[in-house]
């Protein structure tokens, strides 16, 4: 096995160590190692698309949090090749979300080993640009708080720091209508966010029958606006009871519009991805991540 890890040095905090240790294992089992680090956002993209261009590896993992495991399969897609991801991030969604292991031996093994799982991943279109989520996009308050949140905050708090720029963005957001259309329908919202699978923001359930390894997206529409809206989102979501939250319901649906307020924030994947107008769809390829 010739395996590229792509690893992102600002994701979580302090991961060094499992790095080294899940090398360790890899080279202790035969592998042919090399580390690339990211030196810049999108920096993962461009690593992963020029290896597999250059036909020079077998495994490719993405070392690092959410952000970096989508720009490392955005630069696969059409690959044939399997992805490996060592979660070294703050929240870790798709990790949970595929039960891909933590622990750098464990993880080593699971790639070793040669199983895997083929997911349909989301594109998402705003202006010229493409790319690929593999979790969720959102557009709505939770957007303007991954817009908002530090790095720094983010390095000494972990998840916390969404918690507190949550508290913060709720004295200051004004909750305006967003324009949405879902599969062709008409609609308005105070905040909607489409997910591929069940988690969101770590290990909570936002929506139960969402799973990566089909086609198409549930969507969450919140109907009403305000902080106690998000509030009582917020603690359904903290409780896994998304169901019971008033003013809250989820949709299936396969082709995604966000309109219109020009000035509203998107997010996918836990990082900071422009604003509104977009465009919402399954990725032309599936992808094979390693589990
Ligand atoms: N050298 C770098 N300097 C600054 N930003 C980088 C660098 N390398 C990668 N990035 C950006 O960092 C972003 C955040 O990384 P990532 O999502 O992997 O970690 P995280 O936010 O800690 O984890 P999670 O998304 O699981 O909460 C990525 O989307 C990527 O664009």
């Amino acid at each position: 096995m010739r395996i590229l890890v792509i690893y992102n040095p600002t994701a979580g905090r302090r991961r060094l160590g499992r790095l080294r240790q899940f090398v360790r294992c890899l080279e202790a089992a035969g592998a042919a190692v090399t580390v690339a680090a990211t030196a810049h956002a999108g920096h993962g993209r461009i690593l992963s698309r020029a290896a597999w261009q250059a036909g020079t590896v077998t495994h490719i993992v993405a070392a690092g949090g959410d952000g970096t495991i989508s720009e490392v399969a955005d630069g696969l897609s059409g690959s044939d090749l399997t992805m490996g991801v060592l979660p070294l991030g703050t929240a870790n969604v798709l990790a949970h979300e595929l039960g891909i292991p933590f622990a750098p031996a464990d993880n080593a093994r699971a790639l070793l080993s040669g199983a895997s799982r083929t997911i349909w991943p989301g594109q998402l279109q705003t202006g010229t640009q493409t790319c690929l989520f593999m979790q969720m996009a959102s557009a709505g308050f939770d957007a303007q708080v991954v817009h908002h949140v530090s790095l720094r905050g983010k390095r000494l708090l972990g998840r916390t720091a969404y918690a507190v720029q949550a508290i913060r963005e709720a004295g200051r957001y004004d909750f305006p209508p967003l324009h949405v259309t879902i599969d062709g329908e008409a609609c308005r919202t105070f905040g909607v966010v489409v997910s591929k699978g069940r988690f969101y923001g770590g290990r909570h359930v936002l929506a139960p029958e969402a799973t990566p390894l089909r086609r198409g997206f549930s969507v969450t529409l919140l109907d009403a606006p305000g902080t106690g809206q998000m509030a009582r989102a917020g603690l359904g979501l903290l409780r896994d009871r998304p169901d019971q939250v008033p003013g809250m319901r989820r949709v299936r649906a396969s082709h995604i519009r966000l309109i219109a307020p020009a000035c509203a924030p998107v997010q996918h994947d836990g990082d900071a991805s422009g604003h509104l107008p977009l465009v919402i769809s399954d990725a032309p390829f599936p992808l094979r991540i390693a589990v």
